[in-house]
């Protein structure tokens, strides 16, 4: 037995490996490769587990031949296989000893070079020893999990982090690894439970000596508050789930308006087949594109006209559900094809196929105002859409005043750097709890005081309900549908 940094270290490897072998359970030391395999400046492989600094012992040799890790520090070293004593790399090695560290166990990083070959000789040196095993995908974030170091909306949140393609996600996510989230539940949890622990006391000794009078009111109110909280959270036009997804733009209009042009502009290639032919479009076409910081999915649609063609009567079906499954309508006019003469000047005239679907959140791009060439249709044109934009996709013109504007219109709806912080709900899972939780504490202040009992009851439903959230009950069906969409190596 040896002291290392205080902590014991039994040497039991040497035994395992003549002839024993142990179980994957036993083998509770895991190894992965923690960054993107192939060519690159650096690769860290981590180690996780009982048997990190033996693994240190038998395969990191410092300079100096001192052989034990200075914890938390990076140690120029050499990997070394543990059994035939190759020299298979030079690096760097860092032990973080537990429960300090990621998963709140022992943990080793080595970093390599980031070679194919350097790689595999490592993992399968690795391999070579008996107590250790092949993580697997989300296994270091699951024991960082079960060690209490994260909560599930950290777990979450940090699997947002790895995902995020823009700003606004990024940020998210970065609020939720922080524990910002979790604090939040946290509060609403432990509240909940203060104000069930005076009912309790209630049921126990009934108001009197021990009890100060007007308990059952005060919870009450605290109850009342509380759902207020709750409430407050919910209405939050689902902006943190939308931002975490991406946010469904579908654009839609008659057909040939120009609408593909602006998926093509949109996402700066051909993206989509762009003819004179009106119906060209006839499939849903997706884009991802980030927006002022914003992740959007622009869908472009068939073009809206009646149509005895079976295939584009079945995309001008998808382009009404698309457009009605999104978040933000875009609507493309031909601005020529719609001015209509009158004897007094100039009026607008929307399809019969589009009028239905416009609503008061319908943003309007009024297209190929290049073949529109007197000011008055122009005026015309503003004055029946003021919040309409005007532009030519053909020259150019009016294209950055729309980008611009759609950009903070955008933010103004979906953005939340300036409006009271971000939201707290990325995913269905914590609306469904809290509104679980909302209707147990409706119950319970429905309740009156002669069925305290069932009251107490509520209350103890309501703290379930959001102890979910951060998984700290019913916990074992979630993690693994939480878990699935990790990598090895996270
Ligand atoms: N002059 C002019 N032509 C344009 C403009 N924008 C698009 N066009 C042309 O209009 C025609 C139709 O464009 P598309 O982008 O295919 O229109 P669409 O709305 O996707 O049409 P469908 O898919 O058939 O519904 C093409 O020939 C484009 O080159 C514009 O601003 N000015
Ligand atoms: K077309
Ligand atoms: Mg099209």
């Amino acid at each position: 037995m040896r002291r290392i940094n205080g902590v014991r270290v039994v040497v039991v490897w040497r035994k395992a490996s003549r002839g024993q072998t142990l179980s994957d359970a036993q083998r509770r030391t895991i190894y992965a490769l923690s960054t993107p395999p192939g060519k690159g400046g650096v690769a860290v492989i981590r180690v996780s587990g009982p048997h990190a600094l033996l693994v240190w012992e038998s395969m990191v040799r410092k300079p100096g031949h001192a052989p034990l890790p200075s914890p938390w520090r990076m140690e120029r070293c050499k990997i070394i296989h543990p059994e035939t004593r190759e020299h298979l790399d030079e690096g760097l090695a860092v032990f973080f000893k537990g429960p300090k560290s990621f998963t709140t166990e022992d943990v080793l990083e080595l970093h390599i070079h980031s070679g194919r070959a350097v790689i595999s000789s490592v993992l399968n040196a690795l391999g070579a020893l008996p107590f250790c095993r092949q993580a697997e995908a989300g296994e270091f974030t699951r024991r960082a999990f079960l060690g209490g170091r994260l909560d599930l909306t950290q777990v979450e949140g940090l699997q947002d982090l790895i995902n995020a393609d823009t700003e606004s996600q990024r940020r998210l996510a970065l609020g939720a690894v922080g524990g910002h989230v979790r604090a939040q539940f946290d509060d609403l949890r432990s509240r909940i439970i203060r104000c069930l622990a005076n009912v309790e006391a209630l049921i126990d000794f009934g108001e009197g000596e021990e009890i100060e009078e007007g308990i059952y009111e005060q919870s009450q109110q605290e109850a009342r508050n509380l759902l207020s909280l709750i409430r407050g959270y919910l209405q939050d036009t689902r902006k943190g789930e939308i931002i975490r997804s991406g946010i469904r733009l579908a654009i839609f209009g008659p057909p040939n308006a120009g609408k593909s042009s602006l998926l093509n502009f949109l996402a700066q290639r051909d993206a989509a087949i762009v003819t004179p032919v009106p119906g060209t479009t006839r499939d849903i076409l997706d884009v991802s594109l980030d927006i002022a910081g914003l992740p959007i999915v622009v869908s472009d649609t068939a073009g809206l006209r009646q149509t005895d063609d079976i295939v584009e009567k079945i995309g001008v079906q998808r382009a009404k559900e698309a457009v009605s499954k999104s978040d933000v309508a875009l609507c493309v006019l031909s601005l020529p094809g719609i001015l209509k003469k009158n004897p007094n000047g100039h009026h607008l005239e929307i399809p019969e196929s589009i009028r239905p679907i416009l609503t008061d959140g319908t943003f309007i791009l009024l297209n190929k105002s290049d073949l529109v060439s007197g000011t008055r249709e122009l005026d015309t044109a503003k004055q029946a859409f003021p919040g309409a934009w005007v532009a030519s996709l053909a020259t150019g013109e009016g294209l950055s005043e729309f980008v611009d504007g759609m950009g903070q219109t955008l933010l103004d709806r979906f953005g939340f750097e300036h409006s009271g912080g971000s939201p707290l709900i990325t995913r269905i899972r914590h609306r469904t709890h809290l509104e679980s939780a909302c209707r147990f504490l409706e119950a319970f202040l429905a309740t009156p005081p002669t069925d305290i009992v069932l009251a107490a009851e509520e209350l103890r439903y309501a703290a379930r309900a959001v102890g979910k959230v951060s998984g700290l009950i019913d916990v074992e069906h979630v993690l693994d549908s939480v878990f699935k969409d990790f990598c090895i190596g996270k």
